[in-house]
């Protein structure tokens, strides 16, 4: 693993790192902020997986985070989106592609070789992180916005005992329903649609419920929310009778000036569970 960049952020270190991925079979990059408390001790961790376009770097370096989780004394994870490269297959839409990997493992050409994003954010990273960082692996923890925020709720529903509590920030809720989704489960799954239901937070909430902690903002003026459709998601939760907090934040749109605004709220919503 390569060093990119090392710098003390609140006390601790904000660190930037590059490695070759069995995953998607090639070179991945991440950010990792590391609380002081890790020069002692294993600490807590939260992943965050970002939206379309996104690379490791701009929840790293917009959202705010580091300085509610260095108060809290947990660690975050910044995971890229995609595969990248030159021999990585690409689309000249933002949203199909390099910057939109949408936590799949592609089956279809030309996606399959290298957009293999579930199995990266599930297995490969985590054991990276927990073997190599002083990260304690029984308390991890799960949110992330728009594309990742469907990433965050898929995760945390399909592994069970993975996750102490999840949280998403404008999440792309219903994607086999949407335009967010249709479109690229379409061609990285292919057009049987009985493989796109175990990506759709809506489809599985419906099926399988949630026993974790679970926080959801969007923005009441959201200018992407037809696409996000968190009220398929909320009428999925009601059904369930799941606990959860999903809020419609009042005047907020789909930027990280909205991720930034809460983030506070969900750093501390994630370390009641990190520290029960
Ligand atoms: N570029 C797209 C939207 C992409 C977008 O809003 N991406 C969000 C995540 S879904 C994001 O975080 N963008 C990067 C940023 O704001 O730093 C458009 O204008 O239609």
């Amino acid at each position: 693993m390569e060093t990119i960049s090392e710098n003390r952020c609140f006390g601790g270190v904000q660190g930037v790192y590059r490695h070759p991925s069995k995953a998607t079979g090639c070179d991945m990059t991440f950010g990792l902020f590391l609380p002081e408390e890790a020069e002692d001790h294993p600490v807590p961790v939260l992943w965050y997986l970002s939206g379309l376009t996104c690379t490791h770097e701009n929840a790293m370096v917009k959202a705010g985070a580091q300085a509610w989780a260095a108060e809290q004394g947990i660690a975050l994870v910044f995971p890229d989106t995609s595969p990248r490269g030159e021999g990585v297959a690409d689309d000249e839409a933002y949203d199909l592609g390099q910057g939109a990997g949408f936590y799949v493992n592609a089956t279809q050409d030309p996606w399959a070789p290298h957009f293999r994003m579930w199995d990266y954010v599930a297995d490969e990273l985590p054991r990276l992180i927990t073997g190599d960082f002083n990260i304690d692996e029984d308390r991890q923890s799960i949110t992330g916005h728009s594309m990742g925020g469907h990433g965050a709720l898929t995760l945390a529903m399909s592994l069970p005992g993975r996750f102490r509590s999840v949280s998403a920030f404008s999440p792309i809720c219903h994607p086999t329903a949407s335009d967010w989704g249709r479109k690229q489960l379409g061609a990285y799954l292919g057009d049987d649609e009985s493989t796109w239901a175990v990506h759709d937070a809506t489809l599985l909430m419906r099926e399988k419920g949630l026993d974790i902690p679970l926080l959801v903002d969007t923005g009441s003026t959201d200018q992407f929310v037809d696409l996000l459709m968190p009220e398929a998601f909320a009428e999925a939760v009601n059904t369930r009778r799941v606990p959860a907090t999903l809020r419609l934040q009042k005047g907020y749109d789909h930027s990280y000036f909205f991720v930034s605004s809460f983030i506070e709220d969900h750093v501390s919503f994630h370390a009641e569970a990190l520290y029960e």
